[in-house]
C-alpha cells in the first residue's frame, strides 16, 4: 500500500527571546550564568543594578549590557521596555513597586517572571497592567551550573504558549517543575532554601574532619566532593534512584557507616531536616501576609 505524505513543513524558526534581569544579585546571577552558558546569547540580555560600581563589575563579569539606577532612573524601565521575557530579581519587599514601575513601558506579550520568595500572583498582577502575562517562580542557585531546580507558577494572564517559553529558557540549565501557588511554599522548604542545607552539611562534615585532625582543605575537598559525587547518584540513570536504597548500600551490617546513621538519628537529623523544610516553608507563608498587610 502506498500513501502520500503531506510535505513536511519546518517550524517557522522563533527568535530567541530577549531577556531581561532586573536586580543582579545572588539569584538572578545564577539565573543568568546559567543562561549563558546554555541557550542564550550575551547579546540578547540586558541587565540593571543599583550602583554604576555592580554594573561595571556585573557586565565584565557576564559580557552582557548592564544599566545602573543610579546612572539612569529609567534603566529599568528601558531594560524591561526591549525584552520579551523580564526576570524581577530583587528582595521580596521590593518586588511589587518594581513590576509597578515597570508596568507602562512593556511590550503587551511580554512575560514578566517574579523570583522573589513569598511574593503572590494576586500581589504581581496587581502591580502589572491588566492582562499582562506573570509567572511567579521558585529558582535556585545550582541553576548557575545547569543543574537547578525551578518550580513555576503561570498566573491568570499566562498562556501555556507563554508558560512553555519560560519553561523551555531554562530547561536548558534546570529542571523546571509547573505547580500550584498552593505547592510553591513546600517547594520553597526543599529546593529554593536547599541548596544551602546540602553546603550546611559539606561544612559541618569538613569541620568534624578537622576536629578530627585532618587539614581543612583536605577535609572541605573530601566533604564537597561527597556531597557532589552523591548528589549525581541521585539523578543519575533511569530516573529511578532512590535514596535511601542509595544509603543502605552504604551501609555495612554493624560497620562505620551504620554506626553514623544511628547518630545521626539518635541526635534528631530526621526531625531537624523535617524541622527546616517546615520552617522555611512556614516563613515563606508568613512574608506573603507581611507584604499584603503592609500595603
Ligand atoms: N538567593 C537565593 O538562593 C534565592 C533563591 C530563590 C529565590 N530568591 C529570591 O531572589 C530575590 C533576590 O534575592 P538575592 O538573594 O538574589 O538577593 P540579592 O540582594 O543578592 O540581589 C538583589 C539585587 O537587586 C538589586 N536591586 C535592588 N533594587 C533594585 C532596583 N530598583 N533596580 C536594580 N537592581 C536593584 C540589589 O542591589 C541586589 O544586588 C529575592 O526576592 C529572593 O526571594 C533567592
Ligand atoms: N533564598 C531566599 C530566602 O532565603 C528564598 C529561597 C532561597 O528567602
Amino acid at each position: 500500500m502506498s500513501s502520500t505524505a503531506a510535505p513536511q513543513q519546518n517550524p517557522a524558526p522563533t527568535a530567541a527571546p530577549r531577556v531581561a534581569m532586573l536586580g543582579l544579585g545572588s539569584m538572578n546571577g545564577a539565573i543568568l550564568a546559567g543562561l549563558l552558558a546554555s541557550s542564550v546569547q550575551p547579546e540578547d540580555v540586558v541587565a540593571t543594578t543599583r550602583s554604576t560600581a555592580t554594573a561595571q563589575a556585573r557586565a565584565q563579569e557576564h559580557g552582557v549590557t548592564v544599566l545602573a539606577e543610579a546612572e539612569d532612573p529609567q534603566a529599568n524601565q528601558i531594560a524591561a521596555g526591549q525584552a520579551d521575557i523580564i526576570f524581577l530579581g530583587v528582595k521580596p519587599h521590593g518586588i511589587v513597586d518594581l513590576a509597578g514601575s515597570i508596568a507602562d513601558s512593556l511590550k503587551p506579550d511580554a512575560v514578566v517572571v517574579s523570583v522573589a520568595a513569598a511574593i503572590s500572583v494576586e500581589m504581581l498582577q496587581g502591580a502589572l497592567g491588566q492582562g499582562q502575562p506573570v509567572i511567579r517562580s521558585m529558582p535556585n542557585t545550582p541553576l548557575s551550573v545547569g543543574l537547578g531546580v525551578v518550580g513555576l507558577v503561570p498566573g491568570t494572564h499566562a498562556s501555556e504558549s507563554d508558560t512553555r517559553r519560560v519553561q523551555d529558557l531554562l530547561a536548558a540549565c534546570g529542571t523546571v517543575h509547573v505547580i500550584e501557588e498552593s505547592q510553591i511554599d513546600a517547594l520553597t522548604g526543599i529546593s529554593g532554601s536547599g541548596p544551602a542545607y546540602a553546603f550546611y552539611l559539606a561544612e559541618q562534615m569538613a569541620e568534624a574532619g578537622v576536629r578530627l585532625g585532618l587539614d581543612p582543605a583536605l577535609a572541605a575537598d573530601l566533604a564537597a566532593q561527597t556531597v557532589y559525587g552523591a548528589g549525581k547518584m541521585l539523578v543519575s540513570g533511569d530516573g529511578t534512584a532512590d535514596a535511601a536504597a542509595l544509603r543502605k548500600a552504604v551501609c555495612s551490617p554493624n560497620g562505620t557507616t551504620e554506626r553514623a546513621i544511628d547518630a545521626f538519628d539518635e541526635h534528631g537529623f530526621p526531625a531537624a531536616v523535617a524541622a527546616a523544610v517546615t520552617a522555611s516553608a512556614t516563613r515563606s507563608a508568613e512574608i506573603t501576609d507581611e507584604l499584603r498587610n503592609a500595603r
